[in-house]
């Protein structure tokens, strides 16, 4: 069934003032071990829409990180969202980590296998890749919480390409969504699929949804901004479901 919501009233992921607010620094847990980027691949799963790549955390990093990350505090959405957002419902940890988005994005197979996949696809990313949002987040549902159907927003970012203190910094936007799963089945969680719905191409009838399962160390790439697909993160029923996000950035 295609959703009734219209793209132009439809919610959007708009960061509320209440996020800004957050403490200086995480001990994010060394990104190791990981598989070599030749035992990694993108597949499409909507072209030029949604990719995705397994394994890119194995689930020993996984389970490392979900260890540390419950010591964070994450702070529950409130039910009620402001007018224009969507709705929400799970615990979350916001943070602007320069460092810890740039060892996600170089020190992983990731940088490499996006700049890969721009050699091969022309245009796919928006725009010259320079890294990933610093913004950080962290998401925890627990049975009963989900993400409301929403499109993601381009967000206008500026940070450094490299870690060294007087880095210039660079002007850019964001173009592409990054949902790193750490649960699954496997892990004892039960639904939080994130599931896209593609337009609809005569009026009244929409495309079957795309559902995303879930998969422990899967990166989740969508695209967003002007041309983001209608999406939502389906009610976790059994088990918690951790995510990490971070957003794809070109120069502006
Ligand atoms: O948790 C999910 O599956 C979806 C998250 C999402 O849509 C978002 O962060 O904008
Ligand atoms: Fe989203």
């Amino acid at each position: 069934m295609a959703p009734k919501i219209k793209r132009k009233s439809a919610p959007t992921t708009k960061p509320v003032s209440e996020e800004a607010q957050q403490p200086p620094t995480v001990n994010w847990p060394p990104l190791t071990p990981l598989l070599p980027s030749s035992d990694l691949s993108i597949r499409t799963v909507v072209p030029s829409q949604i990719l995705t790549i397994s394994s890119l955390w194995p689930s020993k990093l996984c389970n490392m990180y979900i260890s540390s990350l419950s010591s964070l505090p994450l702070t529950t959405t409130p039910a009620g969202p402001k007018r224009g957002l969507a709705l929400r419902v799970n615990d979350r940890f916001q943070i602007s980590d320069p460092t810890f988005a740039e060892k996600l994005w170089s020190g992983t197979a990731l940088k490499e296998l996006v700049l890969e996949y721009a050699a091969a696809e022309q245009g796919i990313w928006g725009g010259e890749v320079v890294g990933l949002n610093p913004n950080i987040r962290v998401y925890r549902y627990r049975p009963g919480q989900f993400f409301d159907r929403h499109f993601d927003d381009s967000n206008d970012v500026a940070f450094a390409t490299s870690s060294s203190r007087d880095a210039e910094e660079v002007k850019a936007r964001t173009t592409w969504t990054l949902l790193l799963y750490l649960t699954d089945r496997s892990t004892g969680c039960v639904g939080g699929e994130t599931v896209f719905y593609p337009e609809a191409k005569k009026k009244g009838k929409g495309e079957e949804p795309v559902v995303c399962e879930l998969e422990v160390g899967m990166v989740l790439l969508h695209r967003h901004g002007r041309e983001c697909m209608l999406h939502e993160g389906r009610e976790v029923t059994q088990g918690e479901k951790w995510v990490l996000r971070s957003d794809i950035c070109v120069k502006r």
